[in-house]
């Protein structure tokens, strides 16, 4: 038997499920103007190791491997999905290109292979560091010493035995430390104001800049969890180099299609603590300003995004010869319904105090 909290916290970490399945489909749908070389791995690990994460039998592991894998996504969803891969991956390349040498901190990165990419182009100068639960860590870390590819990419070439039963699995040691590259395990929740003694301090560079990136993360915190990570960094770092933030998530804009979402989410068991708390860009920019102390904000909705609020097509922030190859791959008739899915999705950009700041960042078309 599990307790209550390691239940909801087992439903916050197959989160990430949900996120690599969106993913596989809209890769399979050939959203990504290059193929994702990387996924089939992160999902061959899970297939293997699910089975041995806390709450799981091979039973229910299968069912859910099967429900999330087998289930076709709606074109809107590969279209979201495309939308949000491809500008974060821009916007960090963007970061990567301006600073030359910089850090990637991607809090709760579960299996997202954007560390793979990056580092596979940029590996010289760029460090990576991705924080998740110690057992999605375990996951992807499986999937990296089962993949040579990914191995060389990240630079890790300790052999770990294959783990075949869940105290094998308990056991294994989380963590990857290389050069550029480290996983870390670690639940988001325990950071406090206090520095001292944080283990995560001891991989995190605080004096090169580093762009945070939170992709559908900080929403499964409580508000004052997300006052208290951010703060975290923004001591760690304390103005010795540039911290930026970027955020992407959900938010509730306290309308019916709003209230339908968190609906379908609590009949899952998920609650999304910041979705009503900052409801709409004004509430999110008033947490980034006032609470956070942050400055150069800047904020969107994936809608404004995907050039869905205006006629003209220039409007997108993906180029026009992008979008017509995306809408030439599957039909979506409910324009309406694509526009008001993304309008509940947003995209918030902010800045710690630091002498010089992300110029590129004011290249995109910010609502505010
Ligand atoms: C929806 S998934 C997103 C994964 C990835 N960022 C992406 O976009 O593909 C949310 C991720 O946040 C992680 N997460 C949520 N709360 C966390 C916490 N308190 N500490 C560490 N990781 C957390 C989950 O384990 C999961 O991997």
């Amino acid at each position: 038997m599990i307790s209550p909290q390691e239940k909801q916290d087992k439903v916050i970490r197959a989160t990430d499920l949900d996120a690599l399945s969106c993913r596989y489909s809209a890769n399979n749908k050939s959203y990504f103007s290059t193929t994702d070389p990387f996924i089939d791995s992160v999902i061959s690990s899970y297939k293997i190791h699910l089975p041995l994460c806390t709450g799981y039998t091979n039973m229910s592991a299968n069912r859910t491997l099967r429900s999330v894998f087998n289930e076709q996504k709606l074109p809107l969803i590969n279209r979201g999905t495309y939308l949000r891969t491809e500008l974060i991956d821009v916007i960090t390349q963007e970061f990567i290109k301006e600073f030359k040498k910089c850090q990637i901190l991607s809090l709760g990165g579960g299996s997202d292979t954007r560390c793979f990419r990056i580092l596979e182009e940029y590996g010289e100068n760029v460090r990576y560091c991705e924080i998740d639960f110690p057992e999605s860590v375990k996951i992807k870390k499986l999937a990296i010493t089962n993949d040579k590819r990914l191995a060389d990419i990240v630079k890790y070439h300790e052999s770990t035995k294959p783990i075949t039963s869940k105290e094998e699995f308990a056991k294994l040691e989380a963590n990857i430390h290389t050069e550029n590259y480290n996983l870390i395990g670690y639940d988001l929740r325990r950071l406090t104001g206090i520095l001292d003694d944080c283990p995560l301090l001891e991989h995190v560079d605080t004096s090169i800049p580093t762009l945070i990136l939170s992709e559908c993360v900080l929403c499964y915190l409580n508000p004052e969890e997300n006052e208290r990570v951010i703060d975290f960094w923004k001591k760690a770092f304390a103005s010795r180099a540039l911290l930026a933030l970027l955020i992407y998530e959900p938010m509730s804009l306290n309308d019916a299609f709003g209230t339908t979402m968190t609906h379908n989410l609590s009949n899952r068991g998920i609650n999304l603590l910041t979705f009503n708390e900052y409801p709409n860009l004004e509430a999110r920019y008033k947490f980034l300003s006032e609470k956070c102390q942050s400055s150069n904000i800047k904020l969107t909705d994936m809608s404004n995004v995907g050039g869905y609020d205006s006629d003209d097509k220039s409007k997108a922030w993906i180029s026009t010869k992008d979008l017509a190859r995306i809408n030439r791959l599957e039909l979506v008739d409910e324009i309406e319904e694509i526009r008001l899915l993304l309008k509940h999705y947003c995209l918030c950009y902010c800045e710690f105090p630091y002498e010089s700041s992300f110029k590129a960042i004011r290249k995109w078309k910010w609502i505010i």
